[in-house]
């Protein structure tokens, strides 16, 4: 019996950071376009989806937004373990907020799955004038702990797209290349994902 998925990939992301980086807003704006005013702070964990087309294939993104509050720290830890990737999220304007990312690269080290793809997020540029966190700095943390790393204003949409999309085909490709490795024959033509896929993600 043949399944009729409605996507050729499926792909679990999950935002962690401290309460108040914008973790809710990178969703919103990358979802429904939008910017809400008055975000509340996140109680628990919110989901959202939203399918995007790559090179001709159907992407589903599940979005996990947890809340930053330490008193939901519990649960939110328990929605690392499934994450295909995880979405790290500081604000540029607070020095708090990239102080405690080494505190928030334990839980990931502790809760997610070794495999996890982890970019690292500075959001808020729009608020340049408030800088406290010199993109330099943020760049040598990040490449210290191969991650990759993206400055974004979810207010003014600046790199939100890209910040998703990137993601999406970093996913692809570690996808198709544990196909290819978990495959001990010679792919016959016409079957699964064409190998000229592997190079289509350069996205910059
Ligand atoms: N200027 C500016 N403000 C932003 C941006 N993103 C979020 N904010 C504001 O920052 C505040 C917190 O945003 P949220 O998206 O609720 O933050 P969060 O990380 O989800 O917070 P928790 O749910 O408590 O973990 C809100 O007042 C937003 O309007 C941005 O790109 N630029």
């Amino acid at each position: 019996i043949a399944t009729m998925e409605d996507y050729d990939y499926l792909f679990k992301i999950v935002l962690v950071g401290n309460a108040g980086v914008g973790k809710t807003c990178l969703v919103r704006r990358f979802t429904q376009g939008l910017f809400p005013p008055g975000q509340g702070a996140t109680i628990g964990v919110d989901f959202m989806i939203k399918t995007v087309e790559i090179k001709g294939m159907k992407v589903k993104l599940q979005i996990w937004d947890t809340a930053g509050q330490e008193r939901f720290r519990s649960i939110t830890q328990s929605y690392y373990r499934s994450a295909n990737a995880l979405i790290l999220t500081y604000d540029i304007t607070c020095e708090d907020s990239f102080r405690c990312l080494p505190e928030w690269l334990r839980e990931i080290e502790q809760y997610a799955n070794n495999q996890v793809v982890t970019i690292l997020v500075g959001n808020k540029t729009d608020l340049a004038e408030r800088r406290e966190v010199p993109v330099r700095r943020a760049e040598e943390f990040a490449e210290a702990q191969s991650m990759l790393y993206l400055e974004t204003s979810a207010k003014e949409s600046d790199n939100v797209e890209k910040l998703f999309l990137d993601l999406a085909c970093e996913l692809i490709r570690e996808a198709q290349q544990n196909t290819l490795d978990n495959t001990d024959r010679a792919p016959v033509p016409g079957e699964g994902k064409p190998i000229s896929y592997l190079s289509c993600c350069s996205v910059n």
